[in-house]
Parts: C-alpha cells; sequence; structure tokens
C-alpha cells in the first residue's frame, strides 16, 4: 500500500509516510481547538495544534515544539487519543494525542486565526479538518469522563 522504492542495493526499500502529530490539550471538560489560517483551501477550519515531525525528532518532542511554536505553552503529552489517520493518499499519517498544560501557561495564537476551547456538546459547532473526524469522535468520551 505504501511507496516502495528502490534504496540502491538493489532491494526494495519501503518509504515511510510522514508523520503529523496533534495535540488535543485538555482542561476542565474541554479541547482547545485551532483554526487554520493558511493555506487558502483550509483555512477557517480547524484542527489540532502540531506539525510534522522533523527527521530524527520524537513525536513527543515534536508535539512540545509545536505547541510552544504555535500557541507559546509547555505541555505534557499523554495518550493517544483515537487511531491512525492516514492522509494524501498514505502519503502522511496523522497522530493526535492528549496533552496538558503546563506551568499555568495559558495559549496564544500566535499562528492561528484563532483558537476556542470546546467542550463535549460543542465538538460540532466547528467544521475540523477531514482526517480529525475519527479522532474527535474518539475525544469525546475523554472530554466527558474527565469534568
Ligand atoms: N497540525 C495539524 N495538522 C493537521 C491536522 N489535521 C490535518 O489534516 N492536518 C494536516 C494539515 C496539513 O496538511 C498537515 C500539517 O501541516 P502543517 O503545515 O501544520 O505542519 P508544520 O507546522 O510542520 O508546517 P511547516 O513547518 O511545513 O509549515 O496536516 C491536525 O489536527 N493538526
Amino acid at each position: 500500500m505504501w511507496t516502495e522504492r528502490a534504496n540502491g542495493t538493489g532491494q526494495a526499500a519501503q518509504r515511510d509516510p510522514k508523520v503529523i502529530v496533534g495535540a488535543a490539550i485538555i482542561e476542565d471538560g474541554r479541547v482547545l481547538a485551532c483554526a487554520r489560517s493558511a493555506p487558502p483551501e483550509v483555512a477557517g477550519m480547524w484542527e489540532f495544534p502540531g506539525g510534522k515531525v522533523e527527521p530524527g525528532e520524537s513525536e513527543t518532542a515534536a508535539l512540545a515544539r509545536e505547541c510552544v511554536e504555535e500557541l507559546g505553552v509547555r505541555v505534557e503529552v499523554g495518550e493517544r487519543v483515537g487511531r491512525n489517520v492516514r492522509m494524501a493518499h498514505g502519503r502522511s499519517v496523522l497522530k493526535v494525542y492528549a496533552a496538558r498544560l503546563l506551568h499555568g501557561d495559558r495559549p496564544r495564537a500566535l499562528e492561528h486565526s484563532e483558537i476556542r476551547w470546546l467542550s463535549a456538546t460543542e465538538l460540532d459547532t466547528v467544521t475540523w479538518l477531514p482526517a480529525d473526524t475519527p479522532i474527535v469522535a474518539a475525544l469525546r468520551p475523554l472530554l466527558t469522563s474527565n469534568p
């Protein structure tokens, strides 16, 4: 299913999909949702803060870095939320982790057009990026069980 290519030794090497990590930052039974400011095709759609894992970087380190860059906050990364979601015809995969804010840090929209705290009943009030739909479904019970 994933693309294969020759690796120079005549053997086929599997090209791993690019990993995109997202943080479901939960506080008081609400999750932080972020509206993309770019590119135009997806601007105004909502996502979890995060981004591409850099070569040699762990998923946890990537999440911590992205939360500082995008929101100016330090987070502790917890359990996975939902399943791996294949995107871009299998060329990338979205993995979301629960997270919590550390040291009293308060998120600011440094790269997004808007950020909002959403309770379980408010999750459907925004338009999520399509890949996030199964993650949002998996998140709902976590918000109701952690009031
Ligand atoms: N961060 C994030 N990206 C998501 C989510 N859902 C989803 O489909 N994506 C997609 C949107 C983008 O195509 C891709 C993430 O790319 P990005 O541009 O945010 O990553 P990045 O911060 O590393 O970007 P850059 O350094 O290359 O500019 O994954 C989500 O919940 N969070």
